[in-house]
C-alpha cells in the first residue's frame, strides 16, 4: 500500500479517518515476554539496539500479536549521546546510565564524525522493515527531543527535579544553548536519514518538557523542536511529524500552533474536551489513555476509551495512551483495548 493511504497517514495530514488508527508508545518491549526472550539473547540493551536481525524481531513482535496500525521501530532515545561519544550503558533494573557532562569542555569531546556510520545499524533495521511489515501498517521513526536527551546527559541517567541541568541552564544559558543546539543538529540529521531509510513518519520525545517554566519551556523545548521539525520538512515536506512535549499543560496549543508538527502527543492528564478545543482544532492529535488503566483494566478501562474516542472522534485522532506502556501490562488488557476500540 502507498504510504499516503495509509489509516496512519491520513490522520496524520489532518484527515478524520473511517476507523481510528491506534498504537501505544513503548510498544516494542518492556511487557511481552517474547521480548524477553530475545532480550536475554543479547549482549546488553544497546547490543539488541544495534542488532538490526534483533530490532526487527523485536519492532515485528508487537505488530503480530495485536495488529497495531502503526510499528514503531525499536532503538532507544540515548543512542544519540552514545553517536556523539558520549558513554552510555544501561544497568540491569536500574537504566540507563552516562558518563555525565561536567562542563563546556566536555562538548568538545563530542562530535558528529561517527554519527551515521554509529546509527547505520538503525538504519539497517527501518529498511528491513519496510520489507517484513504487513502492506497496511505504517512505520514510525523516532528521536528525543533535544532538552529530554540532554538531561540524561547532564544528570548522568534519570532524575528526579533535574537540578544539574537546571541550573547550568539559568547560570550559563548560553552555553546551555550550545549543548542543546549541538543535540538538535545531530537529531534533525538522525531523523532525516531514518525517513530517507523507509520510515514513514516520525515521533519526536520531549518526555521531560513538563519541568521548565514558560520562557524557559519556549527557549530550550519548543524552539529546538521547531528546528528540527523545519529542518525535517526542508528535505521532506510531504512526512508528517508527531511531537510528544509531555507535562506542558495550558502551552500545549502554543506547540499545535507554532512548532510545525502535523500532530501532537498528548499526556495523561490533559482533558480531551479542552484538547479537542485547543489543539485538536489545530493539528491531528494522539493520546491519552492513562497507561495505569490499561494495567487495571477492567470496566473503567472500557469507560476511559468510550469517553476518549466519543471527544476525538470528529476530529483527526490517532489512538495511543498518555505515556509508555507499563511493563506490567497485562496482554489481556491490550485486546481488551482493541476490541473496544474497534468494535
Ligand atoms: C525517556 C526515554 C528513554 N527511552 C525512550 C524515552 C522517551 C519515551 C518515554 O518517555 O517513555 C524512548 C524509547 N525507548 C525504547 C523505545 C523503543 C520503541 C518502542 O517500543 O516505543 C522508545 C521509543 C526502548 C527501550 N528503552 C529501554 C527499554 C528497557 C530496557 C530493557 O529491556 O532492559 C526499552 C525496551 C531502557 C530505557 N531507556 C530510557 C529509560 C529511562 C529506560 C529505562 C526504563 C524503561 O524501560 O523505560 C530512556
Amino acid at each position: 500500500m502507498k504510504t499516503e493511504n495509509k489509516l496512519m497517514i491520513r490522520a496524520l495530514k489532518g484527515e478524520k479517518t473511517e476507523r481510528t488508527p491506534v498504537w501505544l508508545m513503548r510498544q516494542a518491549g518492556r511487557f511481552l515476554p517474547e521480548y524477553r526472550k530475545t532480550r536475554a539473547s543479547a549482549d546488553g540493551f544497546l547490543d539488541l539496539c544495534y542488532s538490526p536481525d534483533l530490532a526487527v524481531e523485536v519492532t515485528l513482535q508487537p505488530i503480530r500479536r495485536f495488529g497495531f496500525d502503526a510499528s514503531i521501530v525499536f532503538s532507544d532515545i540515548l543512542v544519540i549521546p552514545h553517536a556523539l561519544g558520549q558513554k552510555v550503558w544501561f544497568e540491569e533494573g536500574v537504566g540507563p546510565k552516562l558518563e555525565p557532562l561536567q562542563s563546556i569542555a566536555d562538548l568538545e569531546n563530542l562530535n558528529f564524525d561517527k554519527l551515521h556510520s554509529h546509527l547505520s545499524p538503525v538504519y539497517e533495521t527501518i529498511g528491513r522493515l519496510r520489507e517484513d511489515l504487513p502492506k497496511e501498517t505504517t512505520l514510525i521513526g523516532f528521536a528525543g527531543a533535544p532538552w529530554t536527551v540532554v538531561s540524561y546527559m547532564i544528570e548522568g541517567g534519570s532524575s528526579k527535579d533535574y537540578a544539574r541541568a537546571k541550573t547550568w541552564a539559568y547560570s550559563k544559558p548560553e552555553e546551555f544553548d550550545r549543548i542543546i543546539d549541538l543535540v538538535a543538529e545531530a537529531t534533525t540529521r538522525y531523523l532525516i536519514r531514518q525517513i530517507e531509510s523507509g520510515a514513514e513518519t516520525v515521533q519526536i520525545f520531549d518526555s521531560w518538557a513538563g519541568v521548565w517554566p514558560e520562557f524557559a519551556l519556549k527557549r530550550w523545548c519548543l524552539e529546538p523542536c521547531k528546528k528540527i521539525i523545519a529542518g525535517i520538512k526542508a528535505v521532506h515536506p510531504e512526512v508528517p511529524v508527531i511531537l510528544f512535549p509531555r507535562g506542558v499543560g495550558d502551552s500545549y496549543p502554543l506547540f499545535a500552533k507554532e512548532s510545525g508538527a502535523d500532530a501532537l502527543g498528548l499526556d495523561t492528564t490533559l482533558s480531551p474536551v479542552w484538547a479537542r478545543d485547543n489543539i485538536q482544532s489545530h493539528v491531528t492529535v494522539q493520546g491519552n489513555l492513562d497507561p495505569l488503566l490499561l494495567v487495571a483494566g477492567g470496566s473503567m478501562l472500557d469507560q476511559s476509551i468510550d469517553s476518549i474516542l466519543a471527544t476525538f472522534s470528529d476530529g483527526p485522532f490517532i489512538f495511543n495512551l498518555g505515556h509508555g506502556i507499563l511493563p506490567q501490562t497485562p496482554i489481556g488488557h491490550v485486546e481488551q483495548m482493541l476490541k473496544r476500540i474497534r468494535g
